[in-house]
C-alpha cells in the first residue's frame, strides 16, 4: 500500500496528516504508531486522518491520533493546520469527535472555535464526583490542579513549569483521571499573560498544546487569576485565546507546512 501524507506543525507541536479522501488505505492502530515513531516512521506528535465528513456543515471529518495509538477528542494544533491544509476553503468547518468546529484565516494566522468547555467532573471526566477546581491530587503534589475538557481532558497547575516533566507523567496515569489526562503546568505572568508547559496524553511534552492553553485559561480564569483573554506563551511561540461571553473558547496561533510525501 502507498500513503500520501503532509507534515505541518503549529507552533512546534507536530503532525502527519493522511487525506483518505481519495484513497482506501486508511492506517491500522499499528500502523499509526509506526508512523510516529521518530526512529522508525516518519515522526510526530499526533497522526491526523482526514476523511468525508458525514455532518451536514462539515467541509471534513477529522480524528487525532496520538503516537501511543490512542484517539484524542480535540487537538487544537492540528486544527489549525487542518485549515490551513484545506487551502481552498477560506473558512473551514471541522467536524471532530468534539464536534464542529469553524475557523478563519488571517494571513498565516488561524483562529478556531474550540466550542464550549465542560466543567463538570462526568463530563471531564474524573472518576469521583469533587470539586473540578480543586482536584484531590494532594499525594501527587501540594497544589491543587483545575479541570475541564476541551473535548479532551485537561488539568492544569497553577505553580510554574518546573515540573512539567517529572509530575506529568503521573499525574497522567492518576487514578482520578478514568481516561488519563493531559496535564498544564502554568505561570501566571499579569491577569493577559500566561507561560504554559504540557504533558500531553499519550504524546509526552509537546512543544506547544492548544487544548492544553485553551484549558489553561479557562481554568485560570475560573479561579479569577486571569481575564477571560489571555496570551499564552508556549515552549514553541505563542497563542492567543478568548474564552467568549457566549461561552465558546476561541484559540488563534501559526499553522505551518513542512513538506510532503509518499510513504511504500
Ligand atoms: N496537541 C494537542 C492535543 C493532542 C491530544 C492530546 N494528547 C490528548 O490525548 O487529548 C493540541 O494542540 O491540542
Amino acid at each position: 500500500m502507498t500513503l500520501s501524507f503532509t507534515k505541518m506543525h503549529g507552533l512546534g507541536n507536530d503532525f502527519v496528516v493522511i487525506d483518505t479522501r481519495h484513497s482506501h488505505s486508511v492506517p491500522s492502530t499499528d500502523m499509526i504508531k509506526h508512523l510516529c515513531d521518530r526512529r522508525l516512521g516518519i515522526g510526530c506528535d499526533q497522526l491526523v486522518l482526514l476523511s468525508a465528513p458525514t455532518h451536514d456543515g462539515a467541509d471534513i471529518f477529522v480524528r487525532f491520533f496520538n503516537p501511543d495509538g490512542s484517539e484524542a477528542g480535540a487537538c487544537g494544533n492540528a486544527s489549525r493546520c487542518v485549515a490551513l491544509y484545506l487551502q481552498d476553503l477560506s473558512a473551514p468547518t471541522l467536524q471532530t469527535h468534539a464536534g464542529l468546529l469553524s475557523t478563519s484565516r488571517q494571513g498565516d494566522m488561524i483562529t478556531v472555535n474550540m466550542g464550549a468547555p465542560r466543567l463538570d467532573w462526568q463530563e471531564i471526566p474524573l472518576n469521583h464526583a469533587c470539586d473540578t477546581l480543586n482536584l484531590p491530587v494532594q499525594g501527587i503534589t501540594p497544589h491543587p490542579a483545575a479541570a475541564c475538557s476541551m473535548g479532551n481532558p485537561h488539568a492544569t497547575l497553577f505553580h510554574g513549569t518546573q515540573d512539567a516533566e517529572t509530575l506529568g507523567p503521573i499525574l497522567e496515569h492518576a487514578p482520578l483521571f478514568p481516561e488519563r489526562a493531559n496535564i498544564g503546568f502554568a505561570e501566571i505572568l499579569s491577569p493577559t499573560h500566561m507561560r504554559l508547559r504540557v504533558w500531553e496524553r499519550g504524546a509526552g511534552l509537546t512543544p506547544a498544546c492548544g487544548s492544553g492553553a485553551c484549558a489553561a485559561v479557562v481554568n485560570a480564569a475560573r479561579r479569577g487569576l486571569t481575564e477571560r483573554a489571555c496570551t499564552v506563551d508556549v515552549d514553541g511561540g505563542t497563542l492567543h485565546i478568548d474564552w467568549r461571553d457566549d461561552g465558546t473558547v476561541w484559540m488563534t496561533g501559526p499553522a505551518t507546512r513542512v513538506f510532503e510525501g509518499t510513504l511504500s
